[in-house]
């Protein structure tokens, strides 16, 4: 186990979760994605490559939501310990699930959102709201039970939903660009928030970024992925956001001992630019 992982001492209801394996090839016209992969519960697999390399269509595959009407078929097996989700719906997959948009329900409150995964699971309407207030005030939005997602920000409707996506206890935990929506400060909390959360639960966690601070703060391991294949190296996407001065610029070392640079980053700098790396574990 990692030191990112370590159980809290103390944590309420510690789990003891099961590893996730894949082995799946998923088919969306010209596009395939093909990926073998397990992650030890307790574990967090970041996942990098450039736009359309199908990071997205992985995280989905795992939730159940792929597209079928876009003419989408997966194959192969997908499992938590010896649960075999391909077959279930979305629902019935605990799966903790943040997307790279909130989508939010737009008819209910931030704390029936918040409360969806824990009524579909049996909790009654009374605790469920008050659990969710909890979570609320836990990722920075306390007294907010009432607020619809029309009435909160980009940044809000993301707390909102990774509130969602841990409080109903997951088996698998999924994060797409979970915390691209916040300010600086704000994200640094919310990992902070999210790796106690995993740590506690001790489930395995997918996590899509593009940016090295999301691996540093979270990952175990990284898994590069290229037009649909893993890959040892991703290349970067291009990124035409001006350059943050003073902002640091990480990296993370893959298997082969090649450097993934956050896209967004290396790409704003011009070439010669030193660049501080940091390595991941
Ligand atoms: N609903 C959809 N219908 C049709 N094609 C889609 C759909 N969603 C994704 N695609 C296509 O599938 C491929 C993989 O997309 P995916 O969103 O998984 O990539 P990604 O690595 O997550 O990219 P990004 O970093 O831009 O989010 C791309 O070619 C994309 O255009």
């Amino acid at each position: 186990m990692s030191d990112k992982r370590r159980p809290a001492a103390g944590g309420r209801n510690s789990g003891s979760g099961a590893g996730l394996t894949a082995d799946l090839e998923v088919r969306r016209g010209e596009f395939r994605l093909r990926a073998a992969l397990t992650v030890a519960p307790g574990e967090t697999l970041g996942v990098v490559g450039p736009n359309g390399a199908g990071k997205t269509t992985l995280l989905a595959a795992v939730a159940g939501t792929l597209d079928e009407r876009a003419g989408t078929t997966l194959t192969g097996s997908i499992a938590v310990g010896a649960r075999e989700l391909t077959a279930l719906p979305a629902w019935r997959r605990r799966v903790g699930y943040v997307e790279q948009k909130p989508r939010l329900f737009p008819h209910l409150d931030a704390a029936d959102n918040i409360s969806f995964g824990l009524r579909a699971h049996g909790m009654r309407r009374r605790p469920a709201r008050a659990l969710a207030a909890e979570w609320l005030e836990r990722v920075g939005l306390p007294g907010r039970d009432r607020a619809r997602a029309s009435e909160l920000s980009g940044g809000q409707q993301q707390r909102v939903a990774l509130a969602r996506a841990l409080a109903h206890t997951p088996e698998v935990v999924l994060l797409d660009e979970a915390f691209a929506a916040l300010d600086m400060d704000s994200a640094a909390g919310l990992r902070e928030l999210v790796r106690d959360e995993l740590a506690r639960l001790q489930v395995p966690a997918l996590m899509v970024t593009h940016d090295g601070d999301d691996l540093d703060a979270l990952a175990d391991r990284v898994l590069a992925l290229d037009r649909g294949q893993v890959v040892d190296r991703a290349p970067v996407a291009p990124d035409p956001g001006p350059a943050e001065s003073g902002r640091e610029v990480r990296g993370t070392v893959t298997a082969d001992g090649g450097v993934v640079v956050a896209p967004h980053h290396r790409n704003t700098l011009p070439p010669g630019t030193e660049v501080i790396l940091r390595v991941v574990r």
